[in-house]
């Protein structure tokens, strides 16, 4: 388990109140607005900031404590660090930058060189110089020197921020990997919900410099108090579900969920395997009777828990479902057309969904946030960053359909 738990009071009035766990697994993403603190939770993590009181641990390590009057130096704590801007040496090869970190380390080196350059597939940039890399290679080598380094925790500070949407396509599938392959936990900053959504296992959500939020990525995101933060309907419904069926003849692929079953675009994964289903609220509308002579064919039925007003002609409904919420989004013309009310018992028609698939053996980090699991069981490698990629975006263009 990581614990911090610190505060910390800046000159220009901000103050860090920040309590959160994270697992000693995956991606944690520490999200919110810009100037909620993200950075500031990382550096002191990293320990270039110290916190005024509280304390920061990473499994059994203390790095700072101050009670106990414990303040780790920096090179002790062996996290990685990834920032905005790659921060290579100029005057170094591209191999001699990799190597940087490795040479430093006194940890034993369990993550090897050879592996890094073929995980972060620069193999043909090693003897270049950082100057003829492009964004997103520099990047990568950023991330394989951190790696190298040995470190106990990377933490990643908007790591995709300085690059355009293609080389953050391009980086994607790499993160991805990395998050799969390794048996490192990861502190990633993000202020970009597709970003989180599709890398992140957990995620803490910052506001004026306190954590309001911190668990499972599809709990925490359902949650009403997020919704200023991340914005009202960017973020619809995430389902965790277990792929049940492949029809491969029709492209489809059945996933199921507590309240019942999806038919999505063939899902890459072996039946049994989990999987991540995105829901957008404008995906979702609304039948108070089964619907029946429609194309739509995922149909769930629920209880409307919530109707609440959202900008312009539209209201989001909310039906309450025991795997979560599934959120719709539709004009108040149509809420007082049906007579839409809590407590009615509606279909939702589900036009498209969007499902990310996770590597065989992920399991949801939820009860790895009250108990930390013994050991860290390594995850099984997933698909290589070539494979096709279409069932694995959340971000960039239009998701692929389901069946209308
Ligand atoms: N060196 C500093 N001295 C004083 N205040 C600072 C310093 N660095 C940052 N701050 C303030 O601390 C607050 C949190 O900044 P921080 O960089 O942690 O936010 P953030 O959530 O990472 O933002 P962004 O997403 O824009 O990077 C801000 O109000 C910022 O102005």
């Amino acid at each position: 388990m990581i614990e911090i738990d610190v505060s910390l009071a800046r000159s220009t009035g901000f103050h860090l109140k920040a309590n959160l766990r994270a697992p000693e697994t995956g991606v944690t993403a520490l999200f919110g607005r810009s100037g909620c603190g993200k950075t500031t939770v990382i550096q002191l993590v990293a320990g270039s900031l110290t916190p005024d009181s509280g304390h920061i641990r990473v499994g059994d390590t203390v790095f700072y404590d101050r009670q106990a009057g414990i303040n780790l130096p920096m090179e002790q704590r062996a996290v990685g660090y990834v920032f905005q801007d790659a921060r290579l040496f100029p005057h170094m090869t591209i191999e001699n930058n990799l190597r940087y970190g490795e040479r430093r380390t006194r940890r034993p080196r369990t993550i090897q060189f050879d592996a890094v350059v073929e995980m972060l597939g620069v193999g043909h940039l090693l003897k270049r110089r950082p100057h003829t890399l492009s964004g997103g290679e520099k990047q990568r080598i950023a991330i394989g020197r951190a790696l190298l380094s040995q470190p106990r925790l990377l933490l990643m500070d908007e790591p995709l921020a300085s690059l355009d949407e293609m080389r953050k396509g391009e980086i994607l599938p790499y993160l991805e990997r990395l998050r799969d392959e390794l048996n490192l936990p990861i502190l990633y900053v993000s202020h970009s919900i597709e970003e989180v959504l599709r890398l992140a296992d957990a995620v803490a959500a910052l506001s004026d410099g306190k954590v309001i939020a911190c668990g499972p990525l599809s709990d925490v995101l359902s949650r009403p108090e997020l919704l200023p933060v991340i914005g009202r309907f960017d973020i619809g419904t995430i389902l965790d579900c277990t792929v049940t069926a492949h029809d491969p003849d029709l492209g489809l692929s059945t996933v199921s969920f507590a309240d019942g079953e999806l038919r999505v675009p063939l899902v890459g994964r072996p039946v049994g395997a989990p999987a991540r289903a995105r829901i957008r609220s404008r995906d979702v509308s609304l039948s108070l009777s089964r619907p029946m002579d429609v194309s739509v064919t995922n149909r769930i039925s629920g209880t409307i828990s919530a109707i609440t007003r959202a900008e312009g002609p539209f209201s989001e409904v909310e039906l309450a479902l025991s795997a979560g919420r599934l959120s719709s989004l539709v004009t108040q013309e149509s809420v007082l057309r049906l007579g839409l009310e809590p407590g009615m018992q509606v279909w939702a028609m589900i036009k498209a969904v969007t499902v990310d698939s996770r590597p065989p053996g992920f399991h949801s980090p939820g009860a790895e946030f009250v108990s930390p699991p013994a050991s860290r069981p390594a995850r099984p490698a997933a698909n290589p960053p070539q494979d096709p990629p279409a069932l694995r975006v959340i971000s960039g263009g239009s998701p692929p359909k389901g069946q209308t």
